[in-house]
């Protein structure tokens, strides 16, 4: 066997919950990363990652396990890639969320911050998205509790279920998801066990072949439900069978639509989805603005938690009634026509045009006529013109991705100077950075943070700037 190269840390006491999820001890004063693990627990770890001021690994065996943990809902607690934080409660991921946030936020943006203001936690901690994506794989996950009790793991009968973090082509098969309401799981289950009885073939992602690729569910808070199913190759009459069953099988579906993917990678954004039965759509209602979806369109996958969001964005930028506000990276618009009716005029920009055809849409669908969307990269669309254009903003709204924003967007904010800038962000790491950019000319007002992803490490935040 293979001698590792990297040691094995026999006795490593977590002291502190680190950024993207991980925690961190300290051995000889290097900091030690390791995964699966909160503060008080104490293990042996393996490394596998030495730099000079830090290094990473994982648990080998458990010694100590800390008294901050609690017992996870779901039996595929530490396998599958989602919920990784489910062993801690609720009020212990929140308060280590809001840490995060200032930590972030003072560390790596170096900014003065006022006081944090109290994260939202989501009231539903379960069955809180609106959209899940599962996988067809002939290359079904050998549980660790099948191996302990001998499983024949020649057995490959399919999964349809999420990726085991790191392995593209291994796919937990999920028995019961805690994520999304019913009827996520039972369509899940049905479809699988309709395509093992009638041997449809599990997509085999790396010979590149099978039929079942991908299904996508998304539910809505108005009780409306949409199924994608992507097959790799048309066969019709199979598909045909396939579709008729879940119609039969489930009345909830009110939009069936599939798509024919033969690409090799599993992204739909390029392909065209064809709807089968009821409804190319699914609606979600907020505040009495209706929202149309489409199977490509993006929505926040937390509704509840997304009409918090919007609500703190609103707030934060404290419209009287005369503004002109900025909401770049608009998406389909959703934060541009909940604020549209506070304001004098709203304009949108946002590089998808599908996306910009949804928030005109929604637009016109609310009677909401004072709003314009543009499609474009940001950074092209998003000039001195522009502005000339349409007016100077008195408020920008932005929320960008994960990424955060251009710097040459952000010098085109701040020569346009708008009164204030409402900061949404999913990553406030590069939040931070991006607040150093607009440090000299904004202090940061007010900061609040919303949970959107319960059980995960991730973390929406708000920030409001105010000119200085
Ligand atoms: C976090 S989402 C915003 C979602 C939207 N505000 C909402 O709440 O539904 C970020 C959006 O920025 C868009 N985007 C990413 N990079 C962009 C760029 N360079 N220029 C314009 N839009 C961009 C993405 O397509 C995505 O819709």
């Amino acid at each position: 066997m293979r001698r590792n190269k990297y040691p094995i840390i026999e006795n490593l006491q977590i002291t502190e919950i680190a950024a993207e999820g991980k925690a961190l001890g300290r051995d000889n004063d290097i900091v030690v990363f390791v995964p699966n693990t909160v503060p008080g627990d104490v293990v042996r770890v393996q490394i596998n990652n030495k730099r000079r001021r830090f290094m990473e690994g994982y648990v080998l065996e458990y010694l100590t396990l800390s008294p901050l943990r609690c017992e996870p809902v779901c039996e595929h607690s530490g396998e599958c890639g989602g919920c990784k934080w489910q062993f801690l409660p609720y009020e212990k991921q929140l308060e280590f969320k809001q840490r995060q946030v200032f930590d972030q936020l003072s560390r790596l943006g170096g900014v003065e911050l006022p006081e944090i203001e109290p994260i939202i936690g989501s009231q539903k901690t379960e069955y809180y998205r609106n959209k899940l994506e599962f996988t067809f794989s002939n290359k079904r996950w050998i549980t660790r509790e099948e191996v302990a009790q001998g499983a024949d793991i020649t057995e490959r009968e399919g999964a349809l279920g999420f990726h085991i973090p790191g392995m593209f082509d291994k796919v937990l098969d999920v028995k019961k998801c805690h994520l999304q309401a019913e009827p996520s799981n039972a369509i899940r289950l049905a479809v699988r066990r309709y395509a093992i009885d009638n041997s449809l073939e599990f997509y085999d992602v790396k010979q590149h072949t099978g039929l079942l690729r991908n299904l996508m569910i998304r539910t809505s808070t108005t009780g409306e439900t949409m199924v994608v199913v992507v097959f790799a190759e048309d066969k019709p009459q199979i598909r045909t069978k396939l579709l008729d069953f879940l119609l039969a099988t489930f009345e909830q579906i009110t939009s069936l639509c599939y798509v024919i993917n033969s690409k090799l990678n599993d992204s739909i954004a390029d392909q065209e989805v064809l709807c089968y039965a009821g409804k190319p759509y699914i609606e979600e209602v907020m505040e009495g603005l209706r929202f149309r979806i489409n199977p490509k369109s993006f929505y926040q996958t937390n509704s509840e938690q997304a009409y918090n969001l919007y609500k703190v964005t609103r707030e934060f930028a404290n419209l009287k009634g005369d503004e002109i506000v900025y909401d770049l990276y608009t998406g389909t618009g959703t934060i541009a026509n909940f604020v549209a009716r506070s304001c004098r005029k709203v304009i949108g920009v946002e590089y998808v045009p599908e996306a910009i055809e949804d928030a005109k849409y929604n637009s016109a669908l609310n009677g909401i006529d004072n709003t314009l969307f543009f499609a474009g990269d940001m950074k092209n669309v998003l000039n001195r013109d522009f502005i000339e254009r349409h007016g100077r903003a008195d408020v920008i709204i932005l929320d960008p991705p994960r990424a955060g924003i251009d710097a040459s967007v952000a010098q085109t904010i701040l020569e346009a100077a708008p009164k204030s800038i409402v900061y949404v962000s999913c990553n406030p790491a590069t939040q931070a950075r991006d607040l150093a950019i607009f440090n000299e000319a904004y202090r940061v007002a007010r900061v609040r943070p919303v949970d959107m992803f319960p059980h995960t490490h991730h973390v929406e935040n708000v920030v409001l700037l105010t000119r200085r």
